[in-house]
């Protein structure tokens, strides 16, 4: 069983009591900058043991399989929580922009869209699109972290909501080193099935500078940019826990008991 030990110590350099910080806020807006890049440093699901193991070629295929049929339950959410933000947010301008969100994902005139193009990827590493849009896989941790973030949207004021996607920051690394690693890790994928990662690292930029620039400009106040920096950790750690469960369960053998059936 293939393990790779987290190291806690070499990504959280140290502490301050939350007194002391939150006293600091509100910072001007290249220090918050700074501090929201510091979350994603510490905290971004870039560092959990799944993706290390992916990114050094370490999955089986069953795990890899296991990790794209579970992260389409993330991927069919994504335009529902952006809908659940429009609908919270009376600026028709912020509308206007938001909602191309939706268009990424869904797909728009011409383009099929992100979540076509990871049904793609499902295809890309053997599985079927059934197994994808059947969330026949999909275990329940990863479920309820998903669901945590559509209801964290639904219920937070939209500016909040908003901040939350800032993770995207960080994703466009990631999804390099995954078009970079696959093909030489993993051959029997079809490199036909990279496209979802190759149009985000379009797309993500586009939509971090919108979002940033928004929450810079917006977030001026001690309790927004606390709010902002409690949704980005919020944020940060459903992504891990998503890798927890995929971990226990492909990695370290741990099965959801399921006695009607068999996943
Ligand atoms: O593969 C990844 O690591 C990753 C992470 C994230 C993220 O940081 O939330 C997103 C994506 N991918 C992604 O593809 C995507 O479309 C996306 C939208 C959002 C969002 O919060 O609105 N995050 C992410």
């Amino acid at each position: 069983m293939n393990s790779v030990f987290y190291s806690p110590q070499t990504v959280y350099p140290s502490f301050v009591p939350k007194e002391t910080f939150v006293s600091q806020l509100p910072l001007a807006a290249p220090q918050f900058e700074e501090v929201l890049k510091q979350i994603g440093a510490n905290s971004y699901h870039d560092k959990h043991p799944f993706h290390l193991l992916m990114n050094e070629g370490k999955l089986s295929k069953e795990a890899l399989q296991g990790w794209v049929a579970n992260r389409f339950y993330y991927q069919a959410q994504i335009p529902i929580k952006d809908a659940a933000i429009l609908s919270n947010c009376p600026d028709r301008e912020l509308r206007r922009a938001w909602i191309s969100r939706i268009h990424d994902h869904d797909g728009f005139g011409e383009d099929p869209g992100g979540i076509e193009r990871w049904l793609n990827l499902g295809l890309a590493v053997g599985l079927s699109r059934e197994d994808l849009l059947s969330h026949r896989y999909l275990l329940p941790g990863v479920r309820y972290a998903v669901d945590a973030y559509v209801h964290f949207c639904r219920e937070q004021p939209w500016l909040i909501a908003m901040a939350s996607s800032l993770t995207e920051l960080f994703a466009p690394t990631i999804h390099r080193i995954r078009i970079s690693a696959f093909p030489k890790y993993y051959p029997w994928i079809d490199p036909k099935g990279l496209k979802y990662f190759e149009r985000r690292v379009e797309q993500a930029p586009r939509d971090v500078r919108f979002t940033l620039g928004l929450v810079l400009e917006k977030c001026t106040t001690q309790q927004l940019q606390l709010s902002v920096i409690e949704a980005l950790q919020f944020k940060c750690d459903l992504l891990w826990s998503m890798l927890d469960a995929l971990y226990m369960h492909y990695q370290l053998g741990i099965r959801v008991p399921r006695p009607l059936y068999a996943l």
